[in-house]
């Protein structure tokens, strides 16, 4: 098939042969209100007739890459499916502008980070139980499906920092969204003369999505410091609290503005993970 055909009719195909719901533009409430943004384009939160409140995510698609970042995206969302990873509902498009969506489970909590914002405290409990649902969720991907996440948390490349902002709540229940930076290695073992390469890369992979983990138990056991830094001054924390806080606030602050450093498997420079040099 040559590109131009491959363009044309690359949506239809898609939704065929993933069995992917194309959700007709029309049964989209045109009404909408803007909940984030990213590389690719708006996340608005709206409502259809079959599935009530929903989240779209709207991709402009003019060449070859932004069809593959969507497909890739839709169709790995598409396996994912699990009470912690937010619902995938199918795909959408508005032809003539060019844009195309993807169909989802709207989180009314948004994401981690609005949730503990707005919660005065929380108890060790209800911390645990949060970072043991993400885990699920994240075992889930790695176990079941061999699909590594790649983009728990977000690192702003000015300021160094890192929020979870893929992972979203809803009802107080975690729900990890965003395929788009996710890879399957769900045949791997169909293609023998890569299996070592591809096991090895997906450990590698693995182990990064672990690392975002381990961020994110951080920012939760530590959350006053990292979302409401004057907090710490505030008459409300008892001195050993602030105490406690700044000491684990410096074990974050240490660990997020360290870089990762790439750790050489037997020499070979091409197979490498990133492990934090203490
Ligand atoms: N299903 C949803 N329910 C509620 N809010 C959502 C949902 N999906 C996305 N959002 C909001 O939109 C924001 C951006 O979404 P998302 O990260 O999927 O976009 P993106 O284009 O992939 O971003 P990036 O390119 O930075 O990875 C999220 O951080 C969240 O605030």
């Amino acid at each position: 098939m040559d590109l131009m055909d491959f363009n044309k009719s690359w949506y239809d195909n898609f939704s065929i042969e993933n069995g992917i719901l194309d959700i007709p533009y029309e049964q989209i409430n045109k009404e909408r209100t803007r909940i984030g943004f990213g590389k690719y384009g708006i996340v608005y939160k709206t409502t259809c007739d079959l599935f009530g409140d929903i989240a779209v995510k709207e991709f402009y698609i003019n060449d070859q890459e932004y069809i593959e970042n969507f497909i890739n995206e839709a169709r790995i969302h598409n396996l994912a499916r699990h009470k912690r990873i937010i619902q995938f509902y199918g795909i959408s498009r508005d032809a003539e502008k060019k844009l195309y969506y993807i169909v989802m489970e709207y989180a009314n909590h948004g994401t981690l980070r609005d949730f503990l914002s707005k919660r005065n405290s929380m108890d060790l409990k209800e911390r645990i139980r949060l970072v043991t649902q993400i885990s699920e969720g994240l075992s889930y991907l790695h176990n079941k499906l061999n699909i590594s996440h790649q983009d728990l948390i977000y690192s702003h490349f000015y300021y160094i920092k890192q929020h979870t902002k893929n992972i979203l709540v809803k009802n107080g229940n975690i729900k990890i969204s965003d395929f788009g930076k996710s890879k399957c290695f769900k045949h791997i073992n169909n293609f023998s003369s890569n299996k070592i390469f591809n096991s090895s890369s997906f450990t590698l992979y693995k182990v990064s999505d672990i690392h975002s983990l381990g961020v994110i138990i951080l920012e939760l056991s530590n959350y006053r410091k990292t979302l409401h830094k004057e907090q710490l001054s505030s008459k409300i924390c008892l001195k050993e609290d602030r105490l406690e806080i700044r000491e684990k606030s410096r074990m974050v602050s240490n660990l997020q503005l360290k870089p990762l450093e790439p750790v050489y498997l037997n020499n070979d420079k091409k197979s490498y993970i990133y492990s934090y040099d203490f």
